[in-house]
């Protein structure tokens, strides 16, 4: 293991030298500069550079492809880090997908088979060797069943997971360096991306979890015009194979096809913007995987665009109360409400309690202004997120996975929709559809069914306040922790004292004079559940 270590090690080195990757390594503000000055000691340092090199972003792209799988898809990851990377850099990193060299068509057949227990000419009435394509994680192979659809088999790369620790194991010394050596990496919390990093290639290797993400989304928009998932065949479905139905549509960064078939773009772009808002707010799960390469457009009906979404290995969720805090969030920044974005950050218990509402307002607006001065259509989303994200890290927002999920997917459909249609309004696009959903919640329906979740929670009210009451005697119980525990024992609270009044008003006349207490309760109880929340918005 250790030899295969060291020999990796050499690797990169190799791979450094020949893309003369110094420029990036040694003359980074990254670096202290008593590194900076060592690295003028290495003896490649002094190599004649060539007239025709080519440019620092494009090495690394040609570099990162030459170390493989793992090392492609950590620069895919980070081609969408633009708080972390220089735009040429994250500019050249996008173009680092599905161009990996497919491996042997025997090794497919073997895994399919060993997965499978059966031969592949018993499983398939065809199956072509030649791959479809070959990206980072799988290769595809077009097949079909003997029932007769034309499917896709999509096959793990073989010892992946060997390579991935290895190479994992690389990148986690080369941050752990770099932030020992400079305040700047730990600023950026290298560490930090090479673990995000870590989970999501590991979930990505389990194609069962993709088979049932797949499931769920196409579940989500059956019958809709905007959006088609491919069907998953789960007989075939094993951990390292997944068998679909095969799609023909025409992908997405084929603008020339797509003007050809006489896409309507406008509408095209528009529905991406409601796809994603349909699937964060009406769902509450998102494919979170959103680059060009997973997306098609069907041939069907071009005056009517659906999309197809292919490799759902990373979705993302939000919860109920994220969503809200999210598009209120949404609402007063484009109202420019700053006041409300920091006291809504404050009260969601992103940022600590104990925040200075006036001086994380200033902080907004001071980031936040200079965008709003560019017309509506040319302002990111994404930017605007991401820009605050980072203003509330310096007030010590806890980093939300869920968040940087959203805003990294909500990136890629901002810059998407653009390709296809450069005057995409993207707020008045969402505008209507974040006011529809608000106004939704706060419907009275809405507030009943709500109601009746707090109600059915009733049962567990004694041992939930009792586990309460117990973590918050515990010393380390920190205040952000008793805020948000505060709140859910005023709302079980409100559940009691609502039901209670209820109880009480079955039994006295309403009218009567002695119903004051059935009153009283009834009227607290709403105003813990409801009233307290609408009073602090
Ligand atoms: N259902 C399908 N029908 C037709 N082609 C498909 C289908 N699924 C995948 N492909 C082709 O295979 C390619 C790779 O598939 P996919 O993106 O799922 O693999 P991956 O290894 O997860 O890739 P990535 O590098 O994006 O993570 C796609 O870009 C597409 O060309």
């Amino acid at each position: 293991m250790k030899l295969l270590a060291v020999r990796r090690l050499l690797r990169i080195q190799s791979v450094v030298v020949r893309y003369r990757l110094d420029d990036l390594l040694f003359d980074q503000p990254l670096l202290p500069w008593w590194l900076r000055a060592l690295g003028y000691l290495l003896p490649w340092r002094w190599l004649p550079r060539r007239r025709s090199e080519q440019p620092r972003a494009v090495r690394l792209r040609l570099a990162l492809q030459d170390l493989g799988p793992i090392f492609i898809k950590f620069g895919q990851i980070l081609s969408t880090r633009r708080d972390l990377l220089p735009e040429d850099i994250a500019d050249e990193l996008t173009w680092l997908q599905d161009r990996v060299p497919p491996f042997n068509p025997q090794q497919s057949v073997a895994l399919i088979e060993e997965q499978l227990g059966a031969r592949v000419d018993e499983a398939f009435a065809r199956f072509d060797s030649e791959p479809l394509a070959s990206a980072s994680v799988a290769q595809v192979h077009a097949a079909q069943l003997k029932t007769g659809e034309e499917v896709v088999v999509k096959v793990v790369r073989p010892g992946l997971k060997a390579v991935i620790r290895q190479d994992l194991a690389w990148l986690y010394l080369f941050a752990r360096l770099a932030e020992r050596a400079s305040t700047e990496a730990r600023r950026l919390h290298l560490v930090d991306v090479v673990s995000d990093y870590e989970k999501t290639i590991y979930d990505e290797l389990d194609l069962l979890r993709e088979a049932a993400n797949a499931s769920q989304l196409k579940r989500n928009f059956e019958g809709s015009p905007l959006l088609y998932v491919p069907q998953i065949y789960w007989d075939w479905c094993r951990p390292k194979v997944l068998v679909m139905e095969r799609i023909y549509g025409v992908p997405v960064t084929d603008l020339a096809a797509l003007v050809d078939q006489g896409t309507d773009l406008k509408l095209l772009a528009e529905r991406g913007v409601e796809i994603f808002f349909t699937q964060v707010f009406r769902d509450s799960f998102f494919h979170a995987d959103m680059h060009p390469g997973n997306i098609f457009v069907s041939t069907r009906q071009p005056w009517d665009p659906q999309y197809i979404a292919i490799d759902c290995g990373i979705v993302g969720s939000l919860t109920p109360q994220d969503q809200d805090y999210l598009a209120r969030n949404l609402l007063a920044f484009f109202k420019r409400d700053y006041r409300k974005v920091a006291q809504l950050h404050i009260d969601s218990g992103w940022v600590p309690a104990d925040t200075q509402v006036n001086e994380f307002e200033a902080a907004i607006r001071t980031v936040c202004e200079p965008i709003f001065e560019k017309p509506l259509k040319d302002i990111s989303f994404g930017q605007l997120l991401l820009r605050l994200f980072q203003t509330a890290r310096r007030f010590n927002m806890e980093v939300q996975p869920q968040l940087v999920l959203l805003q990294k997917t909500l990136l890629n459909i901002e810059g998407l929709g653009r390709q296809l249609y450069p005057e995409l309004d993207l707020w008045t696009t969402a505008k209507p559809f974040l006011e529809r959903w608000m106004r939704k919640r706060m419907s009275p329906k809405a507030m009943l069914d709500n109601l009746q979740g707090q109600l059915e929670q009733l049962p567990h009210l004694a041992q939930m306040t009792r586990t309460a009451l117990e973590d918050i005697s515990r010393p380390a119980w920190d205040t952000r922790k008793r805020e948000r525990h505060d709140h859910h024992l005023l709302r079980l609270l409100g559940a009691a004292l609502l039901a209670g009044g209820v109880l009480l008003a079955l039994q006295t006349p309403p009218t009567s004079a002695n119903a004051w207490p059935s009153w009283l309760m009834l009227a607290s109880g709403l105003y813990l559940l409801v009233g307290r929340r609408r009073l602090s918005d």
